[in-house]
Order: C-alpha cells, then sequence, then structure tokens
C-alpha cells in the first residue's frame, strides 16, 4: 500500500506542470501518467496524416484502416461531435500510428498542422429520394472551412475530398484555395475510388472472376450519369454482350443509390466508401513517398476534356497527381453515355 502511494505521488509531481490538452493515460486508482512521460518516441517514420469528419460513418472505419496502414506515423482525428471517444478507442490498436484527437474548429488547426495528406468526409450523407446535389447546401460551407484551415496550416498537402456532391465541392476547394493564394491543381484530389472498387466488383461478377484481378477505368463525374465505366478498357481484356454492358453501366451508375435505399433511411455507403477511400489515400502516400507508376482515377482539374474538373486515371507523385492521362479509344455506347444520354438516343 504504501510503495503503491509513494508512485501515485511521484506520478502527480511528474504530471503537474503538463499541458491538460495532451494524451493521458489513465491508470487505475491513481493519478495520471501522461504520454510524454512514457519512452514512446512518437512512432514510426512515415506520414503525417487528418482525417477531418473522423467521428462519422465513413470517419471512424476510415480511422481504423487508416491506423493499420504502415506508411502513416502520425494520424490526427477531427471532427465537431465525438472525437475522444474514437481517438481513444483507436489509439489502443497495436499499430505503428500515434493517433491524436481534435474536437471542434477551435482545434482544427492544431489537428492541421504539419499534415502531408488530409483526407474530408465531413458533411451530411444522403436519404432516400435525395440527390448529392441536394447535400450542396450544408456542405459547401464544411468543405469552405475545412480547406480555409487547410490553407493556414498545411498549404502543402494532399488533400483527398470525399464529401458529396464531389463535383461540385472539388471546385468550391479550388476556390477557397485560390482566394488564399495556396491551390495548386495537382494537390487537391476528389476521391471517385468507390466508382472503381464497385465496377471492379460487379464486372468480375459477371465475368466469375476474382474482383482483385479487375481493373475498370470510371471516369466523368461521381453523380449518377456523369460516372462513366469505361468498359472497352477494362483490364484484363475482355469482351461484354450488350445486355452486359448496359446492366453494368447502370449498376455503376447508381451504386451510391442502391446502398442509400438499402439504409433505408440511415445514410448512404460507409463501409465500402471507408475500403474505397484507404485503397486510394495509400496510393497518395505511396507516390509521395516515391514509388513510380502510381496511377489510379480521381476526379480533378483537367483539360481532358472541356470542363474543368473531370475523373481520369491520373498518374501520383511526389507532388500529387504529375500526369493525367487521355481518355482513350472510346466504344460507340461509351461515346454516346458522354454526350448525355438524353441528348442522344441509343440504337440497339
Ligand atoms: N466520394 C464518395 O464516393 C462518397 C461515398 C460515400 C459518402 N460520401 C459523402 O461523404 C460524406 C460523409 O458521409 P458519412 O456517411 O460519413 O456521414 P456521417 O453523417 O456519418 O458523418 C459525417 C461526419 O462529419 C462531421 N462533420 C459535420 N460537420 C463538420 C465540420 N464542420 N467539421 C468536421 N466534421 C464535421 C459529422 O460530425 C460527422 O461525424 C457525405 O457527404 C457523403 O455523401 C462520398
Ligand atoms: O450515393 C451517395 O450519396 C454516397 C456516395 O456518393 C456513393 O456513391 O455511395
Amino acid at each position: 500500500m504504501q510503495a503503491s502511494a509513494d508512485v501515485n505521488r511521484r506520478i502527480a509531481r511528474i504530471t503537474a506542470h503538463l499541458n491538460p490538452r495532451t494524451n493521458n493515460l489513465k491508470m487505475e486508482g491513481s493519478s495520471n501518467l501522461r504520454l510524454e512521460n512514457c519512452r514512446a518516441k512518437g512512432g514510426s517514420p512515415g506520414f503525417k496524416v487528418a482525417i477531418l469528419g473522423a467521428a462519422g460513418g465513413i470517419g471512424q472505419p476510415l480511422a481504423m484502416l487508416m491506423k493499420m496502414n504502415p506508411l502513416v506515423s502520425v494520424l490526427h482525428l477531427y471532427d465537431v461531435v465525438n472525437t475522444p471517444g474514437v481517438t481513444a478507442d483507436i489509439s489502443h490498436m497495436d499499430t505503428g500510428a500515434v493517433v491524436r484527437g481534435f474536437l471542434g474548429q477551435q482545434q482544427l488547426e492544431d489537428a492541421l498542422t504539419g499534415m502531408d495528406l488530409v483526407i474530408i468526409p465531413a458533411g451530411v450523407p444522403r436519404k432516400p429520394g435525395m440527390t448529392r446535389d441536394d447535400l450542396f447546401n450544408i456542405n459547401a460551407g464544411i468543405v469552405r472551412t475545412l480547406c480555409e484551415g487547410i490553407s493556414k496550416c498545411c498549404p502543402k498537402a494532399i488533400v483527398n475530398l470525399i464529401s458529396n456532391p464531389v463535383n461540385s465541392t472539388v471546385p468550391i476547394a479550388a476556390e477557397v484555395f485560390k482566394k488564399a493564394g495556396t491551390y495548386d491543381p495537382r494537390r487537391l484530389l476528389g476521391v471517385t475510388m468507390l466508382d472503381v472498387v464497385r465496377a471492379n466488383t460487379f464486372v468480375a461478377e459477371v465475368l466469375g472472376l476474382d474482383p482483385r484481378d479487375i481493373d475498370v477505368p470510371v471516369v466523368g463525374g461521381h453523380a449518377g450519369v456523369t460516372i462513366l465505366p469505361l468498359l472497352s478498357q477494362v483490364k484484363p481484356p475482355c469482351s461484354f454482350t450488350q445486355q452486359e454492358t448496359e446492366y453494368l453501366t447502370s449498376r455503376i451508375q447508381n451504386g451510391g443509390t442502391e446502398v442509400v435505399e438499402a439504409k433505408a433511411g440511415a445514410g448512404s455507403a460507409t463501409l465500402s466508401m471507408a475500403y474505397a477511400a484507404v485503397k486510394f489515400a495509400d496510393a497518395c502516400l505511396r507516390a509521395l513517398r516515391g514509388d513510380a507508376g502510381v496511377i489510379e482515377c480521381a476526379f480533378v482539374s483537367s483539360q481532358v476534356t472541356e470542363l474543368p474538373f473531370f475523373a481520369s486515371r491520373v498518374r501520383l507523385g511526389r507532388n500529387g497527381v504529375e500526369e493525367i492521362y487521355p481518355l482513350g479509344p472510346l466504344n460507340e455506347y461509351e461515346s454516346w453515355l458522354g454526350k448525355g444520354k438524353e441528348r442522344v438516343g441509343w440504337k440497339h
């Protein structure tokens, strides 16, 4: 008993002067031993990643998967609610990244300072009957505030923007960065990886193959008919009947709505989105590390078409987007889709 009281007194002396905002390690029946008094040196070498909206439906599994990523040394979890609980929970995982939580706008700058990659799944999701555009008013304001913070605290960070409507939030983020004088189009990427993930899955089902062996480029945007899967360019090369092509195109374009309706008011895709976001973030981190040949689809500032932003295959490097690939040869059906189904009829 006496020995334990001595230990408690010593720990109380050590901790008395410390910053109350830093992490505590709670010890049963005693005062706190703070993290900076432990022998830990602050994690493995790697990249510093912030997730904004980390307590949400996407944010939580995304945080868990990023904590498992060996390229991440520091993981900052920011939200306007519930980050203490999510951070405490995730920080117990025995992987290399050091996890810190940040709650509310007064901690946004601390969350962002020094980050290499910022992933943004903050914002409201759809309910049945809504389009992604219906989210615009709320999510545009959220994205604007977060991007103002990025401009101020980590203007060189690569930004992975998930919040919908991606077709509009990415241009909004660009305007915020331009206004702040920090815009670098190579560093702003709208995340359309879920369209690719879905396309790989559905194509594999039709062909009876393993989805991990399939690569479908999906270009255009991230809403309904703007999602253009290029089934003529699937790797490995394969062919589809017209019926298969129409089924796959429709299923890929409506994958988000399929999940929204199945969740019946409880939100939109979260788990598959977290998986897709981590797949994309991992590609960005490998490119930041200097790996060659990292190629993914993303919604970026573009001159591939007359549209200022467009999703296509891009090569990632140390500065973000290093090269944007042309669309390649489209077949008749894909050209028709690209012109907008309403304007030109498809002949069967
Ligand atoms: N790009 C894609 O492919 C894709 C896929 C799925 C969902 N989404 C979009 O991602 C967004 C998030 O979806 P979700 O299911 O995680 O929603 P959610 O409501 O479960 O979580 C959103 C989180 O954002 C937080 N948030 C709200 N305002 C904030 C602010 N100002 N700063 C920081 N955090 C804030 C909320 O507190 C919440 O924790 C939605 O807009 C959704 O449409 C995009
Ligand atoms: O469909 C949604 O609203 C969410 C997301 O954009 C998706 O594609 O699942």
